[in-house]
């Protein structure tokens, strides 16, 4: 555990993010549901790394009692330089009012023919992850993660290590110079 005594804001109350910050932190942050500011479904690294690093900016200006914002957004991508394939990925952003950290989850190979359905538009990942894992509110469980490794990788899983990454530089005595 962290060891971690700081106020932490969470811009969701997604389950699978709350509990990987509880699970990186020992902490119960306290959750609102801002805009991510970008698409439901993000498409590009960047617009999943703008879509966390506003949902932690925005939530430390809804709770200002708190020392620090979390943002987390899961996004996809397209590889078109290595292997021409699309990936999932989850990313942290902390923000304490001054200063700016990431954390950029598991890169996770997901089937081309759903990104290809994403790009086109009209639909969700959780949609077309509820369907074929028959159930709903995949993206507050498991999630991709659970349904493609039969339950070795959860969602809470892979934001629980981009939440630690993001939070280290504010923890760790390694970071003082910043
Ligand atoms: O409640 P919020 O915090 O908005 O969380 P979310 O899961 O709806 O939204 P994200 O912005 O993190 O993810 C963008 C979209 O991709 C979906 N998604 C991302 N990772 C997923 C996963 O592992 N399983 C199912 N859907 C996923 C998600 O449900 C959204 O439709």
């Amino acid at each position: 555990m962290f060891g971690f005594e700081w106020k932490l804001a969470l811009g969701t109350s997604n389950h699978a993010k709350r509990a990987a910050v509880v699970s990186a932190t020992g902490v119960e942050p306290i959750c609102h549901a801002v805009p991510s500011g970008v698409p439901d479904q993000p498409l590009t690294e960047d617009e999943t790394i703008l879509g966390a690093i506003n949902r932690a900016k925005f939530v430390l200006e809804a709770e200002p009692s708190a020392e620090i914002g979390l943002g987390l957004e899961g996004g996809l991508m397209y590889d078109q330089v290595h292997t021409n394939q699309w990936y999932l990925f989850s990313v942290c952003a902390a923000w304490n009012g001054s200063q700016l950290y990431l954390g950029k989850g598991l890169y996770f190979p997901i089937p081309n023919e759903i990104g290809e359905k994403m790009k086109l538009g009209g639909t969700e990942l959780r949609h077309i992850i509820d369907a074929l894992s028959n159930t709903v509110d995949s993206n507050h469980k498991d999630g991709a993660y659970g349904l493609f490794t039969e339950g070795r990788i959860t969602r809470r899983d892979v934001f629980r290590e981009a939440v630690i990454a993001a939070l280290t530089p504010f923890q760790s005595s390694f970071y003082k110079a910043n």
